[in-house]
């Protein structure tokens, strides 16, 4: 697709001039990337070293300008997050990804997976090629047993339940069980499991953590922790705990675009940074 040009905003678009001035990171200083940034792309170690790469990637939806030019990479190993506060379009960028940006929006820009555009390719075709993706709401059937579900899951003639079963002992433990009846992180790790049945090249999850309580987002944490040393993850995720558990790579987005990009430890050892990206506390609280 044809990269639309970012960082103004259009008449509809909700950059001010107070959340600019938030993206005083070291990878992005000011906020919006200069052109010149942008169109120089990234060092040619680090694109090497990335597996997904977006780029200028705009959307819109219902007459609002949600993204605005986000570009930023993902590493080909462990965890990329991507942080923002409430509502500035990072289950928007997952779903981009994934070509899940409603008929009645559009997202324009580029996202190479290995060197490959894969903007505007099918969703079916962009599972086929490797993208994995697991929903803020854990998507299980909750009047399926664990295995029924993991059965459901199965897209391929050699599902890798070794390698699910060995991530999560619980999900073969509880087999016969209904999935309703699960925990709330027990259904997460279901969830995780369902994609990771097949084989993938990089996993989408979108806040698996929301709503648990904090023994659970522990277990979920250390589930998420296992899984990435089999595939790569691309997580949005709010609780700074578990980023600083999980993060490589830390990309913020405010305003429609990418404030702050540079290693997760990087971003939570800044508690000043870490409130004015976040409005939160890098300690965990908000
Ligand atoms: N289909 C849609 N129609 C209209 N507006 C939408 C649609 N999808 C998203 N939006 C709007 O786009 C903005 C970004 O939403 P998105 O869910 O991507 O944010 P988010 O950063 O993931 O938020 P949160 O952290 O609260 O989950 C929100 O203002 C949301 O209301």
């Amino acid at each position: 697709m044809t990269a639309e040009r970012a960082g103004a905003p259009g008449p509809d678009g909700t950059v001010t001039a107070e959340e600019r001035a938030v993206g005083t990171g070291t990878a992005n200083p000011g906020g919006a990337p200069a052109a010149a940034e942008r169109t120089a792309g990234p060092p040619a170690d680090a694109a090497s070293a990335s597996l997904l790469q977006v780029a200028d990637l705009s959307v819109r939806i219902a007459g609002l300008h949600i993204l605005q030019g986000v570009s930023f990479d993902v590493a080909s190993s462990g965890v990329t997050v991507l942080l923002g506060r409430n509502g500035v379009g990072k289950s928007t960028t997952l779903r981009a990804i994934l070509g899940l940006t409603p008929r009645n929006g559009t997202a324009t820009g580029s996202v190479r997976l290995g060197g490959e555009e894969i903007l505007g390719r099918p969703t079916h075709a962009l599972v086929k090629a490797g993208l994995g993706f697991v929903p803020e709401d854990r998507c299980v059937f909750a009047g399926l047993t664990v295995a029924e579900n993991l059965r459901l899951a199965e897209r391929t003639d050699a599902p890798d339940y070794d390698l699910v079963f060995s991530l999560f002992p619980e999900l073969s433990k509880r087999a016969k069980q209904r999935a309703g009846s699960l925990s709330g992180g027990q259904q997460q790790m279901l969830s995780l499991g369902r994609v990771l049945l097949n084989s993938n090249r990089l996993l989408l999850i979108d806040e698996p953590t929301k709503g648990l309580a904090p023994k659970v987002v522990t277990e979920v944490a250390e589930a998420l922790e296992r899984a990435a040393q089999a595939v790569p993850v691309l997580l949005v995720e709010q609780n700074l705990a578990v980023v600083r558990r999980l993060a490589g790579d830390a990309v913020v987005i405010a305003a429609g675009q990418v404030a702050w990009t540079g290693p997760g430890e990087q971003l939570l050892a800044d508690p000043a940074l870490t409130k004015s990206l976040l409005a939160v506390n890098a300690a965990g609280g908000h």
